[in-house]
């Protein structure tokens, strides 16, 4: 078995952005800028958030973090992204989710202007990457893409089963990971709560992605011997024995899958450091203007 390494591959991503930065800095290009809205005090988004903050911090992006209480109207949270929309200095912006109920993520998502959607969320991005045009592909898919590619983990022709088909995280990949590219041409089977046998085809998974947000749920007889077990789930449970009060438990029942699986991702410190990776990565190409010309 082998670890795929999120703390040490998110260091190497960091560092290689940094050292582009640094060189477009020097000369005298503009420093890529990254603003976040934080809407309520939902504890773990503001960890998250918190963090891509220091992120930007440690490879010399500008960061704005905007915080709004949970009283906060869909219309004055649309009335701040229109004002980052305008925002000249401002590369890339996304609204943590989730959102309070009594507002439409769809219609947040649609208000953020497609170039500097660095979430990848917005409609136009979304169906640009099913075409495989240029487009700004969601953190996290972006991030098990990069972790694949690293570990040089070969995909072609491989069966690729996906757990959960949300619109952020299972549906892109399971797009993805049909592409003909690498990491990619993938026979891609997406499940979710209505599948019949969901065991009996994941244990048919050579990839095995695991994103359904029910902490623990796929065990060592989910699992085909030698496959690649990839964990997004991140759920804090209850936990006296820890100084937080909470534990945070993956997807994946790590201690009894590992010894089965060929390559398998932590957590944490795996697919959610990676996540923040894929965020930095699209606010440098929109600084570049890489992707929206
Ligand atoms: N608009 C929007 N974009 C997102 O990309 C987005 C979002 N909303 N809402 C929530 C999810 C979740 N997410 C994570 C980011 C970093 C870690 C992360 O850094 N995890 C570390 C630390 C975990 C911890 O200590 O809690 C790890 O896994 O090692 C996890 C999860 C981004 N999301």
């Amino acid at each position: 078995m082998q670890l795929l390494d999120g703390k040490k591959l998110s260091a190497e991503v960091k560092a290689e952005i940094k050292a582009e930065v640094d060189r477009i800095k020097a000369a005298g290009g503009k420093t890529p800028h990254l603003a976040a809205i934080l809407v309520g005090n939902n504890g773990a988004s503001e960890t998250y958030v918190a963090s891509k903050i220091k992120s930007c911090e440690e490879i010399g992006f500008k960061s704005t973090l905007i915080s709004l209480p949970d009283t906060t109207s869909e219309e004055e949270l649309l009335s701040h992204i229109q004002d980052l929309n305008f925002d000249e200095d401002v590369d890339g912006f996304i609204v943590q989710l989730p959102l309070p109920a009594h507002i439409s993520e769809n219609t947040i998502m649609e208000a953020v202007a497609p170039e500097k959607d660095v979430d990848g969320f917005h409609p136009i991005n979304v169906g640009r990457m099913c075409k495989g045009l240029p487009a700004y592909i969601s953190a996290t898919p972006y991030g098990i893409l990069e972790m694949l590619e690293r570990y040089k983990i070969q995909t072609a022709g491989k069966h690729c089963v996906v757990v959960g088909r949300s619109q952020i995280v299972g549906l892109p990949m399971s797009i993805l990971m049909q592409r003909n590219a690498y990491p990619g041409n993938c026979t891609v089977t997406i499940c979710h709560s209505r599948t019949h046998n969901l065991k009996e085809v994941c244990q048919s998974a050579d990839i095995l992605i695991a994103a359904l947000g029910r902490p623990e749920f796929i065990t060592a007889d989910y699992v085909k011997e030698g496959a690649v077990v990839i964990d997004v789930g991140i759920t804090r449970v209850p936990d006296a024995a820890k100084k937080s009060g909470f534990a945070i438990k993956g997807d994946v029942k790590f201690d009894e899958v590992a010894p089965k699986a060929g390559y398998i991702t932590p957590v944490p410190g795996g697919v959610g450091l990676m996540t923040i990776c894929g965020l930095l990565t699209n606010t440098l190409l929109s600084s570049k203007k890489a992707i929206f010309k």
